[in-house]
């Protein structure tokens, strides 16, 4: 396949080029002269710049096609797998007919660690001169690229390749030692799309900023962010032809190796950017993934996980894992229990039953602890609320406990229950729980629905809000859309607006408008907390009714299950059965509406 702008090309000529894939050169040439007469009569023909990378073997393995000033660069695989020089290099042309290499011709020889960068000059179909660059250790132990040149092209043909590289690799084996050693961070650019019609609630900047604390919570560094507006996404590659060009273009002068794009890609798209950008495609949900792999702590988290994974790429195996396969490591191909990711369709099948097998039976255990509770009869209250609001802080100072809290996106995975005592001494249990956050990943919702869910049995949410967000009244409906999708919906709620200390002459806070109860508090000056406090012992007692049941002799199961999940007042046998009056869970009330006389 010829990658780049092919647009207006002849058939012929593509075919022309194309043929070289087919045809392999003398392995101690730098390159020969029946290849140079194809590139210079297709650059000719086309005034554009025609680049070919070749592996040892002297097999030409991917080309590309530019414009007048630049190429991209034709993909490699297996960059990963070599520690020190790349085992390829680029040929390439300059239609302006001068051979001096551009600074972007060297950045790139330098960031692919080719083996050789060499440009030919082309004038009226005829090469002129040519230029070579390659790596060197310089004197401060840095690699940097050495050019030298012009020279004929007879001199360069005259080159034995093998030991020429071979000499530089020997050079090179001194700094091995230290490459390794230096994990650098990966750079990323970030991709967003807004649809005309767009249903998403955060516009395009706000959800690419929040991209871009996801990908340095994953590790990256970003260096540049893209954006478009379009009326419906490109199916093959999901941005438009032009907005590609630039991608491709910032990502090689930058020379960022990861791209990632805020909404979900199929696998096809996955593979056709990866096969033209020549680097690691992620997408928001991959990348969201990735963070709740390197997170999970507890057994369940860490199976919750890998069962998102799995199902994430199921869909996928067409795209994920072909270009750069992905065995470089870094971001996006993080999972618990180090196993690799499965390729292979049968198997990932076998394993998600598996998974979910092991996930039931950890279910059914928490089944029980969750009856228990209910015996017990301590309401239970939940901290729910978008990512990085501040939930774990204000369970650490609700319960004195030391949670992790930090300022990264999802510090919090596994629920966390405490008891805490209200100031009329009654008591609760607190959970803490796994924030939400803008396009969260549907494998994951289902994957994490049992602890998600959490949610759906405490009898009071604490809706955790952070109030010197600017776009806290998104977040707002986004908690309140992936609750009702969890069906807690309707649940009794009070919204905490929380980090009121960061209120200053400068940030000043827009409150959205709300139904439910809302208390404004700082978990770190606490101020607000007894309020808190105050307002959680109102509602929690809202939530219980006293009434009075008649209960049928026959009935005597009924009887045993009132006096396990409410608090019976007074008792006393009549003729027609036991009368009880008992404090419980409106709820409940609801269900035992039949035996009610009071
Ligand atoms: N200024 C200020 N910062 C706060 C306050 N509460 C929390 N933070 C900070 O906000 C960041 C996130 O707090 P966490 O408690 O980890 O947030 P979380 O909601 O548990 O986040 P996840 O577990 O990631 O969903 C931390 O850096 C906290 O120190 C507050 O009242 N004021
Ligand atoms: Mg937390």
């Amino acid at each position: 396949m010829i990658i780049g702008n092919i647009e207006g090309i002849r058939k012929v000529e593509l075919d022309r080029l194309e043929s070289l894939l087919d045809y392999r050169m003398e392995k101690d040439n730098i390159i020969d002269e029946y290849v140079v007469s194809i590139l210079a009569d297709i650059t000719e023909k086309t005034n554009r710049e025609v680049s070919i990378m070749i592996d040892r073997r002297g097999k030409i393995f991917s080309i590309g096609i530019g414009d007048s000033e630049s190429a991209d660069l034709p993909p490699i695989d297996s960059l990963a797998k070599r520690k020190i020089l790349s085992g390829f290099r680029n040929v390439h042309t300059h239609p302006s007919g001068n051979s001096t290499l551009s600074e972007l011709d060297l950045t790139a020889g330098l960031n692919l660690k080719l083996d050789l960068m060499m440009s030919i000059g082309v004038k009226d179909g005829r090469p002129t001169m040519a230029n070579i660059a390659y790596l060197k250790v310089s004197e401060d132990e840095q690699f940097r690229m050495e050019e030298k040149g012009p020279y004929t092209l007879e001199e360069i043909v005259d080159i034995n390749f093998s030991s020429f590289v071979g000499e530089i690799e020997k050079q090179m084996n001194v700094l091995q030692y230290l490459i390794e050693q230096n994990v650098e961070k990966e750079k990323a650019i970030l991709v967003g799309v807004e649809l005309n019609q767009s249903q998403s609630l955060l516009d395009i900047e706000s959800s690419l900023d929040e991209l871009e604390q996801l990908a340095i919570t994953a590790g990256a560094e970003v260096i540049g962010k893209i954006e478009q507006k379009r009326d419906k996404i490109d199916k093959a590659f999901y941005i438009g032809k032009g907005k590609l060009k630039e991608l491709a273009y910032l990502r090689q002068k930058e020379n960022a190796n990861l791209i990632i794009f805020d909404d979900e890609l199929s696998g096809s798209q996955i593979r056709n950017l990866e096969e033209v950008l020549g680097v690691k495609v992620l997408d928001r949900a991959a990348l969201i993934l990735d963070i709740f792999a390197s997170r999970a702590k507890s057994k369940e988290g860490k199976l919750q996980v890998e069962l998102a994974q799995l199902k994430y790429r199921l869909p996928r195996l067409v795209g994920l894992g072909t270009v750069l396969s992905r065995t470089g490591g870094g971001i996006g191909t993080r999972g618990p229990g180090e196993k690799k990711l499965e390729t292979d369709r049968r198997h990932i099948h076998r394993q998600i039953n598996d998974l979910e097998k092991q996930l039931k039976e950890i279910e059914k255990h928490r089944e029980l602890q969750k009856n228990r509770r209910e015996k017990g009869n301590i309401p239970i209250v939940s901290l729910v609320g978008y990512t990085n609001a501040g939930k774990s802080t204000i369970f650490n100072s609700l319960t004195e406990s030391d949670v992790m809290a930090e300022n990264k996106l999802f510090a919090t995975l596994d629920p966390t229950t405490r008891q805490l005592v209200l100031p009329n001494q009654q008591k609760v249990l607190l959970v803490d729980t796994v924030g939400f956050i803008n396009k969260l990943p549907h494998d994951l919702i289902n994957a994490f629905k049992s602890t998600l869910e959490e949610a759906k049995y405490a009898d009071l949410l604490l809706h955790i809000v952070d109030a010197s967000n600017p776009e806290m009244g998104k977040q707002i409906m986004v908690v309140k859309n992936i609750l009702k999708e969890l069906g807690a919906g309707e649940k009794n709620q009070i919204v905490v607006f929380n980090k009121i200390d960061k209120q200053n002459e400068q940030l000043q806070f827009t409150y959205p408008t709300i139904k439910e109860e809302k208390v404004k508090i700082s978990a770190l000056s606490k101020e607000g907390i007894e309020h808190l406090l105050n307002k959680i012992k109102d509602n929690i007692g809202d939530n219980r009714r006293i009434v009075t049941l008649k209960i049928p002799y026959d009935k005597g199961n009924i009887l045993s299950a009132l006096h396990e999940r409410g608090k019976v007042l007074h008792e006393e046998f009549t003729n027609e059965g036991t009368q009880i009056e008992i404090e419980m869970d409106k709820s409940l009330i609801e269900k035992y509406k039949n035996y009610s006389i009071s």
